[in-house]
């Protein structure tokens, strides 16, 4: 479940180092300090945003989907005036588990259609090829 914890910019701005590093992402408060060392564009770009609203930083990277789900992973709660339709957002989004589910299912859908076409269809062309030489001969 979302968090629904509020907090001031300046609470946010406390947690900047790389030993605690919180940042807002339209309006969602994040703790990344577990992230900072997995984070696919390293640390550095995080840390210079560290205890700031970073949503443009963010936005202008133009970050895939599966990162923006991310984004759920590591929030602590919400900024205080964030606006309502991003609080609501915040709240209706369902559990980090089960948009990483969904992820799953989805990419195991993807590799059995791949499975289908690397492995069934070239079996299915060698055997008309060979169907094929059985009856012209
Ligand atoms: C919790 C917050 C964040 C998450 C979960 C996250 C996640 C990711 C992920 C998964 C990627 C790999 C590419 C992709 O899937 O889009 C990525 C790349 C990147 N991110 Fe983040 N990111 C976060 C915050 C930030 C912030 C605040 C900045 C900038 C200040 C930033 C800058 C970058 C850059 C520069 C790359 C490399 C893009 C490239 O190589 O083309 N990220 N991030």
């Amino acid at each position: 479940m979302a968090e629904r914890r509020v907090f001031t910019l300046s609470q946010v701005a406390q947690h900047k180092s790389n030993k605690d590093c919180w940042l807002v992402i339209n309006g969602r408060v994040l703790d990344v300090t577990k992230f900072l060392e997995e984070h696919p564009g390293g640390e550095e770009v995080i840390l210079e945003v560290a205890g700031k609203d970073a949503t443009k930083e963010f936005d202008v990277i133009g970050h895939s989907k599966a990162a923006q789900n991310m984004v759920l992973k590591y929030q602590v709660g919400v900024l205080q005036g964030a606006t309502v339709q991003e609080v609501k957002d915040v709240v209706d989004k369902e559990s980090d588990t089960k948009e990483m589910s969904a992820f799953v299912i989805k990419e195991s859908a993807r590799s059995k259609s791949l499975v289908f076409y690397e492995f069934f269809v070239p079996l299915l062309v060698a055997a008309l090829y060979f169907g094929y030489r059985c009856l012209t001969y």
